[in-house]
């Protein structure tokens, strides 16, 4: 079976115009478009809601003070007009905000993710001791909601409620439009204030916990094997729930300083009424001051909540800063400001002289490796653990930045093309395939939609998984990260979608891992039959079958300390030799016993 380069018919470089008109359709016609107009008409709307219902107090308060005195039922009308208009309004206004606010917010939480998104596209280093890590960019990005429709939007409905009460009441009677307005500031500013530095310093105190808290249940969940083969369960469960008494200790404490908030606001307004109330008893008639004590205490409604409003802003900043590391942290390769564009095959690669160092002033992963790969050249790499073998892989296809030295194709250096572009040049199998939560004909498809199921069927052949997917069925849920396939399997199905992918230039980390000898040996020699005349860079323990390449490079230390072919290899003393012998030892015992 030979596995024909589809990707070097596409056009060099197509992959890279989709992107770029996707983020020109974004801009133009994104979810941010119409904010503004919806956030405006949500903050007037709010308003207006908050407007109404204070004038349905005052219109109530003055018609059941007016009807008490029995006046002419005429008199009442208006009053009563009013009270239902407002009553009406209040409702109608609400909705209204709650449509445009919502659809603000959720156009800004898309926008918020949309641009996650984006900023997470290219490889990074992944962020390291997080657990917790999805669910919270998952929670965070709801902070763009919770920003408009319970900070934003609630504080300019107070505000503008809160001027239009002074304004009656400096109506009804001057003295008492400070008073009011100094206990709606006081209620409007100081327990948000608190709240939003209790939910700070409470921030860093539960933060830990819940991260402690989640650790441990992902120990839980993802090591039950390990766990159970040491005979460590009980201590893990003792330990997730020592960490969850603890965060729920904390929770505890914080929900009574909490509860303490609306008891501050709610004391400052009932000072307040009271002082207008005293103020104001002794100047004006009955009417008057029902209206007044009662708008001003209706004043305090849309403020009073404020409180949680402070809190909230606390965590929505937390939550933004938190986004924003994850935005701006640097992408594990620099993509060119001015990227040329990809050279037409065929396809020479080399690396002249590479060093790549995981971090400043570390050891280096590759400390000055030359290679060369021409068209339909077959090298393969081997060496011990921890040489440095993956680490080439992942240079080739720009996941690690080199230090020094260059990787060129054809002459152009790779740091001045798209990664993305080098990538459908050079890919293959890495060294730690994932298998995503989906069906066994999607993880395949993958690699080349639109395929049909008879080639697919084929690449599982290659690969040797034949019967087993026959057994396991096309639209099988994989679980995930492959949880329903062995190591072997896992590693094959990961091989069979590179083998689809058909790269100009194959990459293959290891593809015989974790199988045992004869299966291994078959399904090498059957890679390197089908990779005939392909450019190959093959990373392998496995030293048996390597006389069909071109090359064999030997890596130890991150340096090259051997090359040639397989034969010259076992002639000179090294540890290609070394690692011939110990395979060929291994394997007699098995010949002697099954002969
Ligand atoms: N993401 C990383 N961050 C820091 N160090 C790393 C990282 N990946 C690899 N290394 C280090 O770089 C060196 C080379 O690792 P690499 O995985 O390339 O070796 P390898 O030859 O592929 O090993 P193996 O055969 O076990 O897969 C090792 O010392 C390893 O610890």
């Amino acid at each position: 079976m030979t596995y024909r380069a589809e990707s070097a018919r596409r056009p060099a470089g197509s992959g890279r115009g989709a992107p770029n008109r996707t983020k020109k359709a974004d801009h133009a016609g994104g979810p941010l478009r119409g904010l503004w107009g919806r956030l405006i008409m949500a903050a007037l709307a709010g308003a207006a809601a908050e407007l109404a219902g204070l004038g349905l107090i005052a219109a109530a308060a003055w018609l059941i003070a007016r009807a008490a005195q029995q006046p002419p039922v005429a008199a009442l009308g208006l009053a009563v007009v009013a009270v239902r208009a407002c009553a009406l309004g209040k409702g109608v206004f609400r909705y209204l905000e709650r449509l445009a606010g919502h659809d603000a917010a959720l156009r800004a939480q898309a926008a918020v993710r949309g641009g996650l998104l984006r900023a997470l596209i290219p490889p990074r280093p992944p962020p390291s001791g997080n657990a917790d890590l999805l669910t919270r960019m998952a929670d965070d990005t709801d902070a763009a909601v919770d920003l408009l429709v319970r900070c934003l939007l609630p504080a300019v409905a107070a505000l503008v409620t809160a001027v239009a009460a002074v304004g009656v009441a400096a109506g009804l009677l001057p003295a008492a439009a400070p008073v009011l307005a100094a206990g709606l500031l006081a209620a409007g500013a100081g327990p948000p204030a608190v709240s939003a530095v209790a939910a700070r310093r409470w921030a860093a105190r539960l933060a830990p916990a819940r991260a402690a808290l989640a650790e441990r249940v992902a120990d839980l969940v993802h090591g039950a094997m390990d766990l159970a083969a040491c005979d460590a369960t009980e201590r893990a469960q003792k330990a997730a729930a020592a960490a969850d008494a603890h965060l729920a200790a904390l929770e505890r404490r914080r929900a009574r300083l909490r509860a303490a908030m609306p008891a501050m606001g709610m004391a400052v307004q009932g000072v307040t009424v009271a002082v207008i109330v005293a103020q104001a008893r002794p100047v004006l008639d009955p009417v008057a001051l029902a209206v007044l004590a009662l708008t001003a205490l209706a004043a305090f409604a849309p403020v009073l909540p404020l409180a949680d409003a402070g809190e909230r802003l606390a965590e929505i900043i937390a939550a933004l800063r938190r986004l924003e590391e994850v935005r701006a942290a640097p992408p594990a390769v620099t993509e060119p400001a001015d990227p040329r564009p990809l050279p037409a095959p065929p396809y020479t690669i080399e690396v002249t002289d590479l060093v790549v160092r995981y971090a400043p002033g570390g050891a280096a992963a590759l400390d000055g490796v030359s290679l060369t790969l021409p068209p339909g050249r077959r090298v393969a790499l081997v060496g011990p653990s921890g040489a440095g073998k993956s680490t080439l892989l992942a240079a080739l296809m720009r996941l690690v930045e080199a230090e020094s030295g260059a990787i060129h194709v054809n002459g152009v250096d790779v740091r001045d093309l798209p990664s993305d572009g080098v990538r459908e040049l050079m890919t293959g199998l890495t060294d730690d395939p994932y298998v995503f939560r989906a069906s066994l004909r999607d993880n395949l498809l993958l690699a080349r939609p639109r395929t049909g199921d008879g080639e697919l069927a084929r690449a599982l052949a290659a690969v040797r998984l034949a019967d087993w997917a026959a057994a396991t069925g096309w639209d099988a849920p994989l679980g995930e990260d492959g949880a329903t396939l062995s190591g072997g399997q896992l590693r094959r199905l990961a091989l069979a979608r590179a083998l689809l992918r058909d790269p100009p230039v194959l990459l293959l980390d290891e593809p015989t891992e974790a199988l045992e000898d004869p299966l291994a040996d078959a399904l090498l020699g059957d890679l390197l039959k089908a990779t005939a005349g392909r450019t190959v860079l093959l990373v392998t323990h496995r030293l048996r079958g390597l006389e069909e390449v071109d090359e064999i490079v030997v890596l130890e230390r991150g340096r090259i300390t051997q090359r040639g072919s397989h034969r010259d290899l076992l002639r000179e003393p090294g540890y290609y030799r070394d690692l011939w012998r110990a395979e060929t030892m291994r394997r007699a015992p098995r010949r002697a016993g099954t002969a």
